[in-house]
This record gives C-alpha cells, sequence and structure tokens, in this order.
C-alpha cells in the first residue's frame, strides 16, 4: 500500500494544509480539558465569576478555531483522497489499455472491473482517514497523554496499563480477520463474473431455459461472499464491545483512584474532571487507530490487487524504430510463425509463413479452431509471436510502436463491435476527421446506406450499448463501413461476411474492390464463395498450413481445400474447374 500511497507526492500543498489544520484543531480540543478544569478550581470553587467567564470566553475561542480547522483540515483530506483515486483509477485504466490480450486473459475482464472501482474505493476510504486520523490520533495521543500527565502524574498510571491492553486487543483482531478481507475482494471478483455473463447471454439463458440454473450460480456466489462477510462482521463486531469494557475499566479505575487522590488532598476536583476528559481522548484516539487498522488490512489487500495491475509487464513493448515509407508493392510477410495462448501448451498456430501484397487478395479459410482469427490478432500485434517473425515493409512489426502498425490497417472483426453513440461516430472512429462525403461513401461500399437512409436519424441515428438496436448483418456492414472509411494500406477481414445473404456478400466485395485496389486485402472466411477469387488462398488445418495457392491450383493439390469445396459447392461445380 505504502507504494501506491507514493503517488500522493504531487498533493503535498494539500497534504502540508491537512497536517498543519489537524495539528492546530487538535492544540484547541487539548487545551479545552484544561480550561475547562480551571473554571472548576479557580472559578466555581472561589466563586469567581470575572474568571469563569474570561476563561469561558477562552474555551469558546479554542472551540472555534479548533472546529474550523478541522473542516479545513477535512476538505482538504476529502479533496486529496478523492483526487489520488481519480489518478489511481486512470493510471490503471492506462495501463490496462497498453495490456496485450494475454494480459487481459490473466487478470480477467471481470477482476479488472473490480479493481478499477470497489479496490480503489477501498484505498480512497482509507486515504481519507489516513489522511485526517494517521495524524490526529498520535498526536492527540500524545498531547492528550502529555497533558493528563502534567494534570497528575500518580493517576496518569491507570493509562499504562490500559493503553497497551487496548491496543494488543485491536492488533490481534486485525490479525485475524486479514485474511478474509482478501477473500472478500476475491468473491466481489467471482460475483461480478456470474453477473456480466448473466447479463451479456440473458438471451441465451432464457431461450435454454437455464435461468433458474444461473439463479442458483448466483445465489451459490452471492452466499459465499455473504458468509465471508459475516464470518469478518463477527470478528470485528467485537472490537466495539472489547473497546468499551476496556474504556469503563479506565474511567472506574481513575475515578477510584482520582477519589482517593481528592480526599487526600492529593487532587483537584476540576483537574479530575480535566483527567477524565483526557482519558476519553486518549482511548477515542486509540479508537481511531483501531479504525484505521481495521481498515488498513482490507486496503491492503486492495492495494496488492492494483499493484498486480500496474506491476504486469506487458509482453509487447513498442518499438521505436520508424516504418519505411509506403511504396507500391509493399507487404505484410509472415515468416515461421508460431504462437501458444498463455494457458495452453499446444501452438495454436504452427510455423505460419505467407505474404500479403499490396493490390491482391489474400485468403485464409479453415475449419473452426484452425486458427485463422488468431493469425489476424498476431498482426494486429494484440498476442506477440511465440517465435517467427511478422514484417511490414520488410520491418519487423516488434521493432515499430503499436499506433505506427495499427494505422496501416482497418480490422473487421468475426464479432462486430459498435459502440454508444451515433452512426456517424462510430464510422468516424476509423477515420476521425471523415466528411459525411467520405462517411457516405464507406456507407454505399458496405451496402449500409439503405438502412441508415431509411431512418429520419441518418448518420445521427444513434446506436444503444454494443448497437443492440441493428440486426447482425446491419451491425456487420457498419463494421465494414467504418475499415472503408480510414482506406488503410490493408485490410483484415475475420469472417466479416458471415452475417450477409449470398445476394449482399457478392454485391459488397465486388464494391470493395474499387476501393481496394491499392490495398493488401486478407480475408478470413468460412464460405468458399467468398474467397475462390483471392490470389492467394491458405488453407489451414490444426494451426498448420497444409496447401497455399490459387483456387484452381488447390483443387488439384489441397486434399483438404478439396473436402471444403465439396462440401460446400457441390461435386458438380468441382468439374467445371
Ligand atoms: N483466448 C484464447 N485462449 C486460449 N486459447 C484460445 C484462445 N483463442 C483461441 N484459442 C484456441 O486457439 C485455436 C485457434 O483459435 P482461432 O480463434 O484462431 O480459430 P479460428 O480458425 O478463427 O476459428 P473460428 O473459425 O471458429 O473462428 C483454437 O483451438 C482455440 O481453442
Amino acid at each position: 500500500m505504502i507504494k501506491l500511497f507514493k503517488n500522493l507526492k504531487s498533493y503535498w500543498k494539500n497534504i502540508v494544509g491537512v497536517l498543519t489544520f489537524t495539528m492546530i484543531g487538535v492544540l484547541c480540543e487539548l487545551f479545552l480539558p484544561r480550561l475547562m478544569g480551571n473554571i472548576v478550581d479557580n472559578g466555581v470553587v472561589n466563586g469567581d465569576i470575572n474568571y469563569i467567564l474570561k476563561t469561558g470566553l477562552q474555551m469558546i475561542i479554542f472551540a472555534i478555531v479548533g472546529t474550523s480547522s478541522m473542516i479545513v483540515s477535512a476538505y482538504l483530506s476529502s479533496k486529496t483522497a478523492t483526487g489520488f483515486g481519480r489518478d489511481l483509477r486512470r493510471m490503471v485504466f492506462t495501463k490496462v489499455e497498453g495490456y496485450s490480450l494475454n494480459e487481459m486473459e490473466k487478470l480477467g475482464t471481470s477482476s479488472l472491473i473490480t479493481r478499477t472501482t470497489n479496490d480503489i474505493n477501498q484505498i480512497q476510504q482509507v486515504a481519507i482517514m489516513s489522511l485526517r486520523m494517521m495524524v490526529r490520533a498520535p498526536l492527540m495521543l500524545i498531547g492528550g497523554f502529555v497533558m493528563a500527565f502534567s494534570t497528575n502524574s500518580t493517576l496518569s498510571r491507570v493509562l499504562l496499563i490500559s493503553g497497551p491492553l487496548l491496543l494488543i486487543v485491536i492488533a490481534t483482531i486485525g490479525r485475524v480477520a486479514f485474511p478474509f478481507f482478501k477473500k472478500i475482494q476475491e468473491k466481489i471478483d467471482k460475483i461480478n463474473k456470474v453477473m456480466r455473463e448473466e447479463l451479456s447471454g440473458i438471451r441465451v439463458i432464457r431461450a435454454f431455459n437455464k435461468v433458474d440454473f444461473e439463479k442458483k450460480r448466483f445465489e451459490k456466489a452471492n452466499k459465499d461472499l455473504t458468509e465471508t462477510f459475516l464470518k469478518v462482521t463477527r470478528i470485528m463486531t467485537l472490537v466495539m464491545p472489547l473497546i468499551m469494557i476496556i474504556l469503563n475499566f479506565t474511567n472506574v479505575a481513575v475515578i477510584w483512584f482520582g477519589s482517593n487522590l481528592i480526599s487526600t488532598n492529593n487532587m483537584e476536583v476540576g483537574q479530575l474532571m480535566a483527567f477524565i476528559q483526557y482519558v476519553m481522548q486518549i482511548m477515542f484516539s486509540l479508537i481511531m487507530v483501531s479504525v484505521i487498522f481495521i481498515m488498513i488490512p482490507r486496503a491492503s489487500a486492495s492495494a496488492t490487487r492494483i499493484n498486480e495491475v500496474l506491476e504486469l509487464q506487458s509482453d509487447i513493448v513498442d518499438g521505436v524504430e520508424k516504418l519505411p515509407e509506403n511504396k507500391e508493392g509493399d507487404i505484410l510477410e509472415l515468416k515461421d510463425v508460431t504462437f501458444n495462448y498463455f494457458d495452453s501448451e499446444t501452438p495454436a498456430v504452427k510455423d505460419i509463413s505467407f505474404k500479403v501484397k499490396k493490390g491482391q487478395t489474400t485468403a485464409i479459410i479453415g475449419g473452426t479452431g484452425s486458427g485463422k482469427s488468431t493469425i489476424l490478432n498476431l498482426i494486429m500485434r494484440f498476442f506477440e509471436p511465440t517465435s517467427g517473425e511478422i514484417l511490414l515493409n520488410g520491418k519487423n512489426i516488434k521493432n515499430i510502436s503499436q499506433d505506427e502498425l495499427r494505422k496501416h490497417f482497418s480490422l473487421i472483426p468475426q464479432k462486430t463491435v459498435l459502440f454508444t453513440g451515433t452512426i456517424r461516430d462510430n464510422i468516424k472512429m476509423g477515420k476521425e476527421d471523415a466528411t459525411d462525403e467520405e462517411i457516405i461513401e464507406a456507407l454505399k461500399i458496405a451496402q449500409a446506406y439503405d438502412f441508415v437512409q431509411k431512418n429520419k436519424e441518418g448518420l445521427d441515428y444513434i446506436l444503444s450499448q454494443g448497437g443492440k438496436n441493428l440486426s447482425g448483418g446491419q451491425k456487420q456492414r457498419l463494421s465494414i463501413a467504418r475499415a472503408i472509411v480510414r482506406r488503410p494500406d490493408f485490410y483484415l477481414f475475420d469472417d466479416s461476411f458471415s452475417a450477409l445473404d449470398f445476394k449482399t456478400d457478392k454485391i459488397l466485395r465486388e464494391e470493395l474492390k474499387k476501393v481496394t485496389q491499392n490495398s493488401g486485402v486478407l480475408i478470413v472466411a468460412q464460405r468458399i464463395s467468398t474467397i475462390m477469387d483471392a490470389e492467394t488462398i491458405v488453407v489451414l488445418d490444426d494451426g498448420e498450413i497444409v496447401g497455399m495457392g490459387n483456387h484452381k491450383e488447390l483443387l488439384k493439390s489441397c486434399e483438404v481445400y478439396r473436402e471444403i469445396a465439396q462440401s460446400q459447392l457441390g461435386e458438380e461445380a468441382l468439374k467445371d474447374e
């Protein structure tokens, strides 16, 4: 947690303010019992009204200054802690943005969300408490003790027993509770995960009548979290009664011994009253410390989880070299690329070598799970190849920055992702400064303009989260338009025509040809009709290339391709080839 708190450095002015105002506040509070004792011993006992009024006025001034200082200190500490929380959220977000998909999978989306929200909240709470209490409590403790000792040193011995006793009780309870706090955060992760799956998969869950099953799954996670909370709460409920017992016994002891001292004329009544207040201040400062100690274990479990995110080194490091100028005939080349997912021993793709030339279409075909999407993910550098290299214009993509690399590509992912906002906003993701004319042209090529035009809002039609107010095919066409508007050097289509009917698929590809003449096109497809015109077709089977060439060549040379073609086009169609 200390590591995280180092980020408070930029708030040093606020922190100095908190310390100063807390100090003033505490000093004022410490003087009040002394003044009250004086009123009793010197004013009340002697019947000196003037003294009472004068000292009373001093008490009012001390009270006003003390309270005002505490208000300023509370304001500054809240401002600092919330700013600190905002900084942490920003740091985590920026770090996660730089992760490769491997790291994302290692930590898990739900856990990353909990860490950015709930865990950072814990730290923020502790920061507020610490700023307010960490100065106030020790200052009050020491100041109270000094004042109590200076009021009556004999009676102060009572504090030497009750003070440490209180600390021992609090420390023991904190120690027992610590492991549970870590578990609580993990269980919140779990509940978030179930909730996320339930919400995103609600249609499938209902369609398969799995609502009860999901309910049970949620109940289980919920019960698990509740039980852990209960366990920790049971332990924590011991804190207050134990503190109160010690506090009350201390008071009884102070009054008992104080009365004896008064009866032997070694103490005055006002002094005893002031002493009792100091005891209260000391004990309450110990309670404040205990509250922090109770919060620290949970926050420190959260801090560990946040540090895990901040310290996880991405296996993808930005290169610094510049990409050579684009020329006609620039190519993307994969050379003996092999890749294993982090939790898998067998490679998802193995020894992959092929080229994607500008002005040509290259296609990848293969059964499900044969590694087609993996190849596109490697080209976009979402993952780093385990071995082999990917070259763009002859330069290993490792050596250039990810921004620089991705500028040259438009990826049309298998699962369409659209964002909340207008159609215009979504298309502009491809090119920030795209004009309406460019957007409309892209929509026309992507065969999306007709349905966009049908809405009276046109480009201003607002898409709900994930584009849920559109059909699968409409979403896919918008995703294609977003890629087209960019006019990249390379288009990567990951099974991006699957939701289109055959006719639209055909027209779209014909239109596409007009704008991709100077670009390299890499198409991953299941449908042979989508890719049979490609200059080069790469046939994948179980992560390995089993054939490469054009349609005609592959029909002759590649058994796997022939089988796919046969199953999709029929024996008759193949006879004409
Ligand atoms: N994130 C992942 N973590 C672990 N293994 C994965 C991951 N994604 C894919 N795989 C595995 O890698 C292999 C290749 O997957 P990939 O998604 O590249 O196949 P694909 O050919 O695109 O399949 P499809 O046509 O069904 O989309 C599969 O065996 C799959 O189980």
